[in-house]
């Protein structure tokens, strides 16, 4: 069951994220050499970017993944890396290293190659520590959507692979992310939600699993329990 954390207001939601995430690295960073934390992309995240970014820890240890991405070149208005280098790599972060999913060098040509694509994301995925999803308001998480064909393998326990690529049809851009199984074996799980239609259909996925909301599959995993930060 996750636990429901209410704040008054976006910069307070992202401020005690950015707290939460800061100490988990840390108590990581006293047991490994390394930490790594997997952030998702999209519109709401970068107050707590900018958060964590000012956050004083050994970055230079910290490794920064994606829990997805969009399959578009870096330099992309969409992408994900574009928004991450653009505000969370930066002040004390800007000592991490960033393990990219799509290389810089490719350009849409070279990534029709899907295949290519995934392999290349599978060379630099690392199990996460720490791991910040997001949820759409049609309930996906990660690239996880409802109504794409790669559904009922993104959530497959024996899904051979950690990455899975996914096409939505309720979203633009071909898709790569973390499958179910990947952010399950994440010790460290968040979910960032804002606004009542959000809310409500945080409030849906709860009731039971159902593809109609793929976040559900994350909210009722006997393996994951959540921190769910939410504001209005
Ligand atoms: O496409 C994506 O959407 C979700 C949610 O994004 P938001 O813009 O509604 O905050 C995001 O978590 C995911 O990483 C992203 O690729």
């Amino acid at each position: 069951m996750p636990t429901f954390i209410q704040t008054e207001n976006a910069a307070q939601s992202a401020e005690k994220l950015a707290l939460a995430v800061a100490q988990n690295l840390r108590d990581t960073l006293e047991k490994q050499a390394h930490a790594t934390l997997a952030v998702s992309g999209g519109k709401s995240p970068i107050a707590f970017f900018q958060a964590l970014n000012q956050q004083d820890l050994d970055w230079a240890r910290v490794q920064i993944a994606l829990v997805d991405e969009r399959v578009v070149p870096t330099s992309h208005a969409d992408s994900n890396t574009g928004l991450v280098r653009q505000h969370l790599l930066q002040n004390q972060a800007s000592a991490a290293k960033y393990l990219p999913m799509i290389a810089d060098h490719a350009d849409e040509g070279s990534l029709k190659n899907i295949n290519q694509a995934i392999e290349f994301a599978l060379q630099n995925y690392v199990q996460p520590d720490v791991l910040v999803l997001g949820m759409g308001a049609d309930g996906h998480t990660a690239s996880i959507f409802p109504q794409a064909p790669q559904f009922d393998d993104a959530i497959r326990a024996d899904y051979p692979q950690t990455l899975i690529h996914t096409t939505p049809v309720t979203a633009p851009h071909e898709r790569i992310s973390m499958t179910l199984a990947a952010i399950e074996a994440t010790p460290f799980v968040y979910l960032a939600i804002a606004g009542a239609e959000k809310k409500a259909v945080y409030e849906q996925a709860l009731l039971k699993k159902s593809q109609e909301y793929p976040i559900s599959y994350v909210l009722n995993s006997e393996k994951v329990n959540a921190n769910v930060f939410y504001n209005n």
